[in-house]
């Protein structure tokens, strides 16, 4: 019988786990039984959770009850208790357990036959740099600053000046959601006839990500009207909507635009180290099953940082051998090309560097900013120090005078 295996973090005194394991593979599944007739039993036996592992840490004691220890343990759930979907999923494993205490859901382990029930990315990390003819670096995305209260005329030549400066992506702030000013259609016709020109001007495609927002029950058709009007690529809240939302786009094959998870949101109920699910879970491994082409998170070292192991583990969920396309990371937040070195060590040649503030607080104009992060990707690929590199790269030399 086919199987999902959730792994949990718990805290309590050492030799308990055992017990209270069994009482989350039973209340999660079916309840109380032993008092029921034989052939009750028998018929609910294969409903049952089971303990698969318990690991008890003596050098991770609670920071806060000395005569507590942290454990792992791990519970199978037969397949049979829940539909194939998210929601059913989420609610089994971690239904009202998320509410009992200090339980923090780690990871899940779908087997082969419930895995197939989830597509994964529609384009995946080849399938965006066919759309881009980039192959062998890093991407380079950029993200509009400041449009709130700003009109088209605003939105245009921002984002001219991003795609002159060579980024490959620009993606709308994920605080920008359909107003009178920057109406969500005409962002996309507007920003198409931008980097149309901007692409005769240079040969350099850069694609642009609009934010789609709204009711839930309005997402769809927005999304397919995207595409009638030639957009790019979705940028999406997915952890405001929720998993299944983005599967649903995903799996349209009318919308088939692809789509960029921000990270919004999920600080709620993956920052705590007792409690929600494990950033790599949520950010990682979830999103790209639901269909993400890009996972925004934040990096280990910019303005919003998550811890390094975290990250790691997050990036390497989103790439690891899976029957599943691979998600692009996006380590994202506070993001200078000084830390481009970094980046690229940590997450790799198949992943994008993401840059707010440190394109448009460049002195010479987001044009210059971009630039300055392209200078950088290639000083690492020419195995160059940036300082070397500056030397010959204006744009890259004030960029490091400003941020290090
Ligand atoms: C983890 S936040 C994702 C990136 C983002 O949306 C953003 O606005 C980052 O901007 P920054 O100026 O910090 O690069
Ligand atoms: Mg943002």
């Amino acid at each position: 019988m086919s199987n999902l295996i959730a792994t949990y973090q718990l805290y309590g005194k050492p030799g308990s786990f055992g017990k209270k394991a069994e009482g989350i593979a039973l209340g999660l599944t079916i309840g109380s039984w032993t008092d029921l007739p034989l052939l009750e039993q028998q018929q609910l036996k294969q409903h049952k959770g089971n303990v698969v592992s318990v690991t008890e840490f003596e050098d991770s004691p609670h920071p806060l009850k000395p005569d507590e220890i942290k454990a792992v343990v791990e519970i199978s759930y037969p397949s049979a208790n829940f539909s194939a979907d998210l929601p059913a999923i989420l609610t089994t494993v971690f239904g009202k357990l998320s509410l009992d205490g200090e339980v923090k859901l780690l990871d899940l382990d779908f087997d082969e036959e419930l895995l197939a029930h989830f597509p994964g990315p529609r384009f995946g990390i080849d399938g965006i740099r066919a759309l881009l003819g980039v192959t062998g670096r890093p991407l380079v995305m950029s993200i509009f600053k400041g449009v709130i209260g700003r009109n088209l005329d605003f939105l245009a030549a921002q984002l001219q000046q991003q795609a002159l400066g060579g980024v490959d992506l620009v993606k709308d702030d994920e605080i920008l959601f359909d107003n009178p000013l920057t109406p969500f259609e005409q962002r996309i016709t507007t920003g198409k006839n931008v980097l149309q020109q901007a692409f005769e001007e240079t040969g350099h495609r850069t694609l642009y990500a609009v934010n789609l927002s709204g009711r839930t029950s309005a997402l769809r058709d927005k999304a397919k009207k995207a595409r009638e009007l030639g957009a790019d690529a979705l940028l999406f809240n997915v952890h405001a909507y929720g998993l299944d939302v983005l599967q649903e786009l995903a799996e349209d094959k009318e919308v088939g635009l692809p789509l960029m998870a921000h990270p919004a949101f999920s600080g709620a109920f993956t920052s705590s180290s007792f409690y929600g699910l494990a950033t790599p879970l949520a950010l990682g491994k979830l999103v790209r099953y639901a269909g993400a082409d890009f996972s925004l998170f934040p990096s280990p070292y910019g303005s919003v940082a998550l811890e390094k192991s975290q990250a790691l583990a997050l990036g390497e969920e989103l790439v690891k051998e899976s029957p599943l396309k691979r998600t692009f990371p996006v380590p994202s937040a506070g993001i200078h090309p000084g830390l481009v070195p970094l980046l690229m060590n940590d997450f790799g040649i198949d992943s994008i560097i993401n840059a707010g503030g440190g394109v448009h607080g460049h002195p010479n104009g987001a044009a210059g900013g971009g630039r300055a992060f392209r200078q950088a990707v290639d000083a690492v690929l020419n195995k160059t120090t940036l300082t070397d590199a500056s030397e010959q790269h204006e744009e890259l030399k004030t960029a490091l005078e400003i941020w290090g």
